[in-house]
């Protein structure tokens, strides 16, 4: 039996990134020789094991046949006999199809190295369509190496084109499309997942809303990035481009979890806070239909995402950046005001809320005006 090193490891090994986990592949052995071992299988479908003592996964060199449509029509065999370089060949991209033996050497028969070198993101072989959700993947590597200068070959993204053509990608289940994408928005340039789904047309049916984009749309999304904002204030950042029934509709159809829903829909309803609330009432407003005395910080994150779109559309960073800094303190001053303090003043009824909202609008006119 031979232990090999493969995937993600060896390719981050090799760009001098931070490895986080490492897959291994065993060639020449059977299931029940590594469960003798203690080892422990976990895959269902297919054979992969974790170790006794790291817990790292093991798997089975093996080949993958597709026989019917969708993630499911596959057909796995992993026998002692699959090689190393069978196994590789049904892998993703040439580089993630290296391995590295026990004395560090690394077996590379589809020309990983020379695509490294050459910041090329391309597939193994036709084997690549066998699984639609690679086309994310693709996208979601060329979001993480953008900075270093990777591009998706052409031969890669035309047959991404037509994966996307063929319907194939509406088999995908929404939970493995939306884990995709929220890996690619915590990337370095998350915006770059998006083009390279734009360009080979598979926006179309995970994400219509977005099919029309231009470049000045994924501006906010880029400052987002920059400016290391969370997950939740990047998908935000995207939904600032939408419409209130567009953000609703992509969050339903991708089962967005509600922390992403919920920020994505103000985003989307008050894209244009900071440069078009004018007056206090307006403000006031704003911030009772977002529920911010209750929710605090879920708005000074909107004012974040707002921000992104201020820039954009202002380029006045700075001025920007100080008013956002106003709202924040009108927001925290008037959220601070004593209701006990009006009702031991004697008041009932409608009078409170008269007496608590006129103290607010008071609060918001005078930091308004700095
Ligand atoms: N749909 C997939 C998923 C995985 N792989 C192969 O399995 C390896 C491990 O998969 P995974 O851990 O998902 O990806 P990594 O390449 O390790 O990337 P990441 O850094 O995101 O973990 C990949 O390198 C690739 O060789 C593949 O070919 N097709
Ligand atoms: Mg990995």
């Amino acid at each position: 039996m031979k232990i090999y090193l493969v995937g993600g490891a060896v390719r981050d090994e090799l760009l001098h990134r931070k490895v986080t986990e490492r897959d291994w592949v065993v060639v020449g052995a059977t299931a029940e020789q590594l469960l003798s071992k203690g080892y422990t299988q976990v895959g269902k479908d297919f054979p992969v094991f974790l170790h006794p003592e790291t817990r790292e996964e093991y798997a089975l060199a093996r080949t993958e046949r597709k026989t019917g449509s969708g993630y499911t029509g596959f057909v796995c065999v992993a026998n002692s006999d699959v090689t190393l370089e069978e196994d590789l060949l049904r892998r993703d991209l040439t580089i993630n199809a290296m391995a590295k033996d026990s004395r560090g050497k690394i077996i590379d028969p589809y020309h990983g190295l020379a695509d490294l070198e050459k910041k090329r993101l391309r597939h193994v072989s036709a084997a690549f369509s066998e699984d639609p959700l690679r086309v994310f993947r693709v996208a979601r590597f060329a979001a993480r190496y953008a900075y270093l200068g990777f591009k998706v070959a052409d031969d890669t993204l035309a047959l991404m084109k037509s994966m996307a053509a063929s319907g194939e990608l509406q088999s995908l289940s929404a939970e493995r499309v939306w884990l995709e994408t929220r890996r690619s928005l915590m990337e370095k340039s998350p915006a770059i997942y998006f083009h390279v789904l734009q360009q080979c047309g598979a926006l179309s049916h995970w994400f219509p809303e977005l099919a029309e984009f231009g470049d000045d749309k994924y501006q906010p999304l880029i400052l987002a990035a920059n400016s290391k904002a969370s997950n939740e204030e990047r998908f935000a950042a995207l939904a600032l481009g939408l419409s209130q029934s567009e953000a609703t509709a992509l969050c339903q159809r991708l089962k967005a979890p509600n922390s992403y829903r919920e920020l994505a829909l103000l985003s989307a309803s008050f894209s244009s806070l900071l440069t078009h609330t004018k007056s206090p009432d307006a403000l006031l407003e704003i911030l009772d239909k977002a529920d911010a005395w209750r929710k605090p910080e879920r708005f000074q994150a909107l004012l974040k995402v707002a921000s992104f779109q201020a820039i954009t559309a202002t380029a006045d960073e700075e001025n920007i950046t100080k008013k956002r800094k106003a709202f924040e303190r009108a927001l925290s001053r008037a959220a601070n005001i004593d209701v006990q303090e009006i009702i031991a003043s004697g008041k009932h009824g409608k009078a409170i809320r008269d007496a608590l909202r006129s103290q607010r609008l008071e609060l918001l006119r005078s930091t308004m005006k700095n």
